[in-house]
């Protein structure tokens, strides 16, 4: 059955949010599959029309009768039907299933050529960044898809050849495909980042790359095909330019966040978590968690399921405690993703994540500094060593990142305003600095062995990898978690 006879056709011509998120809420519901391909494309039909093809306000036009100033909307029926009969004819047309044995399970071969049948059809050169390009709704009108919406439309397609083993995996700035009997195989389908050759068709490395951020240790987000629901609709993009959204696409996304997150599907999805998040943040909707119980939820999705490897969680928690001027909390959070980030190597696929700790170090933090060093310090951060010691963590963290990496991470534009803030401290908040020598010693020495660069031969610093037995100077010890602990340092060197 090719999905839409099964549609609702009384919902259509689609004209107002509710019907639309009816119409979510039957495909998740049916007893079969929800079908990618069609929600990908009403959604993007949907996000389009508000946004992009914005119709100019006519003289003397009826006046909005609803409060909806603008957010008007239509969807036929047979333009949908028109466009998931072409996506469905694109790939059935494409892709001769014979050339690939009968197994019911797909292939890196099969795999690799839908991505190609995708691939080959894109538009030769548009700007890849661009919002709105991430729905086959984009990828049928316009030949244009962003890296999420490559690996997104290679899934649905593989969908509409019947293979359901194929599905999505996400880390937090990429997306790959899981496939075969158990779901234990991978491949690349899509494109990473600025001039990097794409890997299409490869299997997700397990090179020194795998250290890296963009592959989360190991931890990506697995979809089955709600998740694939829920990352499409998380991906939907209300902004209408660089300041503004449209608040039309927002409620939808919100309403069909909510309708995801009753049903479970974003109980393991730490961003949709995030996203949704966000959203309450801005427009609460009454009766629902608040945002930062979403942003915990988040949190907690990361360390129950992903072995606490998901940096995003604690960014997304700490830039609402930032805008909420919980500034404590916010270095906490910020503290907290720079521990996630010990186990990485940097790698030069990591920029996403070098540009957002570079704000919150070099932006977010002095703005902090400011803030509470001007007006009346209401939480005499300055003065608390708690805040202090979360600083130092972040720092930490952030050079434990570049320690053992090919690539650097710090520079002298990190340490200005490092110097700057450690300096807006009390003295007698420094001074309360203690660092536990002895048991991180032990603690240094026992986990030499399991320690991220010893997997790696040849590491730039293997020469000195033991210790030295005497306690070392505070300094060096910057690298050990537990700058709280009681022990005075000279003490510990008696
Ligand atoms: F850290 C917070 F400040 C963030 N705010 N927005 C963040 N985004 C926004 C949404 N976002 C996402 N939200 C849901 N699912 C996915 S899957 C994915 C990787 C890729 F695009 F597929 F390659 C990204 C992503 C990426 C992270 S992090």
């Amino acid at each position: 059955m090719a999905g839409l006879e099964r549609v609702n056709r009384e919902l259509f011509p689609l004209r107002d949010i509710s019907s639309v998120v009816q119409l979510f809420t039957d495909e998740v519901e049916k007893s079969s599959e929800p079908d990618l391909a069609l929600l990908s494309i009403v959604g993007g039909a949907v996000e389009n029309s508000l946004t992009c093809h914005r119709s100019p306000v006519m003289k003397d036009a009826p006046v909005e009768t609803d409060d909806d100033s603008g957010g008007e909307f239509e969807i036929e029926y047979h333009i949908v039907d028109a466009l998931y009969s072409q996506f469905r004819s694109i790939i059935l047309g494409s892709v001769d299933l014979s050339a690939y044995g009968d197994s019911k399970y797909a292939t890196r071969e099969l795999v690799k050529k839908v991505s190609d049948v995708i691939w080959n059809s894109l538009s030769r050169s548009y700007y890849k960044d661009r919002a709105h390009l991430q729905s086959i709704y984009s990828y049928l009108t316009g030949n244009k898809l962003d890296c999420f919406g490559v690996a997104l439309a290679v899934v649905a397609g593989c969908q509409v050849l019947g293979f359901n083993d194929v599905h999505l995996a996400l880390s937090e700035d990429h997306a790959w495909v899981v496939f075969g009997e158990n779901g234990g195989e991978t491949a690349e389908v899509t494109w990473h980042g600025k001039g990097n050759e794409d890997k299409r068709g490869q299997p997700i490395g397990t090179s020194v790359g795998s250290l890296s951020w963009l592959y989360v240790n190991g931890q990506p987000v697995i979809c089955d095909r709600y998740m694939e629901v829920t990352a499409l609709v998380s991906s939907i993009n209300p902004s209408f330019n660089m300041t503004t959204d449209i608040k039309e696409v927002a409620d939808f996304q919100q309403q069909l966040m909510w309708m995801l997150y009753d049903r479970g599907y974003l109980q393991r999805y730490p961003m949709a978590l995030g996203n949704l998040g966000d959203l309450e943040e801005i427009n609460p909707t009454s009766g629902r968690p608040h945002c930062s119980d979403l942003f915990s939820q988040a949190v907690d999705a990361s360390r129950k399921f992903y072995n606490n490897q998901h940096v995003y969680p604690y960014t997304y928690q700490g830039g609402y405690y930032f805008r909420q001027k919980m500034y404590k909390e916010a270095l906490g959070s910020w503290a907290n993703a720079a521990d996630v980030l010990r186990e990485y190597n940097y790698s030069r696929d990591d920029e996403e994540l070098y540009k957002e700790l570079m704000d919150i170090a070099n932006e977010l933090i002095p703005h902090v500094m400011k803030a509470v060093g001007s007006g009346i310090d209401a939480h005499s951060i300055l003065k608390d060593p708690e805040c202090f010691a979360h600083l130092l963590r972040l720092y930490d963290g952030i050079c434990q990142w570049e320690e053992g990496s090919v690539t650097p991470v710090l520079h002298i534009g990190w340490a200005k305003p490092l110097v700057n803030t450690i300096a807006k401290f009390d003295a007698s908040v420094r001074a309360q600095l203690v660092i536990d020598l002895q048991d991180d010693l032990d603690e240094e020495h026992s986990s030499e062995k399991e320690d991220k660069n010893s997997s790696r031969s040849g590491t730039a610093d293997s020469g000195n990898m033991e210790k030295t037995e005497e306690p070392s100077k505070v300094g060096d010890n910057l690298n050990n978690n537990n700058y709280t602990k009681a022990l005075e340092s000279d003490s510990a060197q008696s």
